[in-house]
């Protein structure tokens, strides 16, 4: 019997390898944890931007997360591009019927060069079918402005936001801060009671590609090793951190983040 802790991402495919599935598998793999995939979406793009966005069909998604799931079994599981309405909804019936409790909702829906990762159409179903089975949500300002209707620039609107969020059903909401002014990042997490707050320094940088999805998947790879929430957090903030300020410089737009990186 296998002690390994397993993870699984439900994302989009990145080409250029810094965000999406690519960047959730290296960093399952850099934290120890074995990494496994189903894919709603291939897109073609780089560190300049997303040339083209291709949808898996819905079927396609849940097939993958069945043979998985049934077989190999998951400690933890994130979700990161779902492109649509029937994409989420199949994929939140999976996660119902495979008793998935450890599920991290990274509710991507724009790339940082504009691209929509993410229909309109498809909010209310992230809300209502996706957000009520989410261990901990992890959204970026924009994201929570959209969820919220809320206007979000500092860390006290970041609580209230948080607060709203978490009435939607998530039982943990992580509100990323890499969108602030300033030269300090603050991502806030709130598990419907207290509020834990970390702050960094802000990396003056442009590779930031791929930031939210690797973060998440640092917490979902602490996740699946039993780490505490609170613990897990704090980890994954301390690996982004690490992951910015050593990245690779590579491409000519916003590049990826450092996958190897080492924290203790
Ligand atoms: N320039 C930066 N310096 C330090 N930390 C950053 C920087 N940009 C983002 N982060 C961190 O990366 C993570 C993702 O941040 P954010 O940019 O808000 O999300 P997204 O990539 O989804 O837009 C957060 O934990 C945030 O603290
Ligand atoms: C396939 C795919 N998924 C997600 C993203 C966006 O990732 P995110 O971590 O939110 O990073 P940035 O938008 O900050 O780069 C993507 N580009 N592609």
């Amino acid at each position: 019997m296998s002690t390994i802790a397993r993870a699984l991402t439900i994302a989009g495919s990145d080409s250029g390898g810094g965000a999406g599935i690519q960047a959730d598998l290296k960093t399952f793999h850099q934290l120890g944890v074995y990494g496994m995939s189903a894919i709603t979406a291939v897109t073609a793009q780089n560190t300049l931007g997303v040339a083209g966005v291709y949808p898996l069909p819905t079927e396609a998604v849940a097939q993958q997360m069945r043979e998985v799931l049934r077989d190999l079994g998951a400690d933890a599981a994130k979700t990161g591009m779902l492109f649509d309405a029937q994409i989420i909804r199949a994929v939140s019936a999976e996660v119902r019927d495979a008793g998935l409790q450890k599920l991290v909702v990274d509710p991507v829906m724009i790339a940082k060069g504009g691209a929509k990762l993410l229909l309109d159409e498809a909010i209310d179903a992230l809300k209502t079918e996706l957000l009520p089975l989410a261990e901990v949500v992890t959204p970026n300002l924009p994201e929570a402005e959209c969820l919220t209707g809320l206007s979000i620039h500092t860390p006290e609107e970041m609580r209230e936001a948080a607060r709203v969020i978490h009435a939607l059903g998530a039982r943990n909401v992580l509100m990323k801060g890499g969108h602030l002014e300033g030269d300090t990042v603050v991502d806030i997490l709130f598990d419907g009671r207290d509020f834990m707050e970390l702050s960094h320094e802000r990396i003056p940088t442009r590779h930031t590609h791929g930031t939210g999805c690797t973060f998440s998947a640092a917490l979902t790879a602490e996740l699946a090793k039993k780490t505490p929430l609170h613990v897990a957090v704090e980890k994954a903030n301390r690996f982004i951190f690490e992951a910015i300020k050593t990245a690779p410089q590579l491409g000519g737009g916003h590049g990826p983040t450092n996958h190897w990186a080492v924290v203790d």
